[in-house]
């Protein structure tokens, strides 16, 4: 398997930008005080403040489920609950990790169209039981985009913003693809988080351009207090923090991180036009971001796989996620609908 050509499976797939590699050549240079301690963090910390017009509390963990885990333990105690979206992240993929850093906080799920929570589906759990057995609803977390490429518009997340404050729950947002949020929805980092009531943002650079690294953002600083140590004991202090802030710096300054997720995005946007030309090809979810979901035969799913394209299908029988990235190419989505083309036309076999 020829491991240099992009895929669709996830932006996870993909390298590291040239702005974050640069950034981290810069900050190899000799030594540096370590865990955090260094200007590389603290200025990458500060161009966060200035992004999002306010003084927040930046911390800088490995990964996005240490992310999640960390800063939903951070929002709740061990006896509340975290009311999600059946298809959230926290839910489906971190093996528990949500649970286990909050010392057993449950996850309610709800359900709603196109991978989104409603104001309803929050209130009918939060109004489902009032008694002492029940885990107390505390937190409502959203994934912008969701896990299915769709987006959360602002009056959405007002709308969610006036039933926390009606319950007294704080927001918790899961931004493993936020900067295709913010492209895709042309308003400021601040207009689609504290500004509209999220408390707590995960940023996520891994998907964006960086090898790894994820910022968690309080801008509820009240709700950081004690943070780091919260961090240090999950094993998600790294001591060369340079090495993580660096190419943040990297991908804030030079404005990669909006440039990557517009290309992105820009890549999917064309993928779905070519796919809307292939009779028998249906999209499952409206495409907002850098995913797009399709419904295939499954007889093109194994054709494809047969030919080494790599995709997710965990969105049921014949449901595939082509995912776009800073390095997709318009030739690599051509080849796709070629052999996707290819494979329906092909004669069924009995
Ligand atoms: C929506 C979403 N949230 C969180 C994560 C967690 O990230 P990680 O796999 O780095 O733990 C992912 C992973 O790709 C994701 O897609
Ligand atoms: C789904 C998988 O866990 C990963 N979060 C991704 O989006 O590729």
């Amino acid at each position: 398997m020829n491991f240099n050509l992009e895929q669709f499976a996830s932006d996870n797939n993909s390298g590291i930008c040239p702005e974050a590699l640069e950034y981290m050549m810069k900050a190899n240079q000799g030594s540096a005080p370590a865990y955090g301690n260094d200007e590389w963090t603290s200025l990458a910390a500060d161009y966060f403040r200035d992004l999002f017009e306010i003084d927040c509390e930046v911390f800088f963990v490995f990964n996005g489920t240490a992310a999640n885990s960390l800063s939903l333990a951070a929002l709740c105690q061990s006896y509340h609950s975290v009311i999600c979206h059946e298809n959230a992240h926290i839910e489906t993929d971190e093996c528990g990790a949500p649970e286990f850093a909050s010392n057993g906080s449950k996850l309610l799920l709800a359900k709603g169209e196109n991978g989104k929570l409603t104001p309803e589906a929050i209130e009918a759990i939060v109004n489902k039981r009032a008694d002492i057995h029940y885990p107390k609803p505390k937190v409502i977390s959203l994934t912008q985009s969701t896990e299915l490429g769709t987006l959360y518009s602002i009056d959405e997340l007002v709308a969610i913003k006036s039933v926390a404050q009606k319950y007294n729950l704080k927001i918790h947002m899961d931004g493993a693809r936020f900067a295709n949020a913010v492209v895709a929805m042309n308003k400021s980092p601040a207009e689609i988080t504290w500004k509209s009531g999220v408390d707590v943002l995960c940023f996520c650079g891994t998907k964006n351009g960086m090898a790894l690294g994820e910022a968690i953002i309080f801008f509820n600083k009240a709700l950081a207090e004690d943070f780091a140590y919260r961090c240090k004991q999950a094993g998600q202090l790294a001591s060369k923090m340079r090495f993580i802030s660096a190419p943040w710096l990297g991908l804030l300054e030079t404005g990669a991180w909006f440039k990557n997720a517009r290309h992105a995005n820009q890549c999917a946007e064309y993928l779905e036009n070519q796919l809307l030309k292939i009779e028998g090809v249906e999209m499952m979810f409206p495409r907002e971001a850098n995913a797009v979901f399709v419904k295939l035969p499954e007889q093109v799913i194994t054709s494809l796989r047969e030919k080494n394209w790599q995709f997710y299908t965990f969105i049921g029988v014949g449901g595939v996620r082509f995912m776009c990235s800073w390095n997709t190419t318009q030739a690599r989505i051509d080849e796709l609908v070629s052999d996707i083309k290819e494979a329906i036309c092909a004669p069924r076999s009995s």
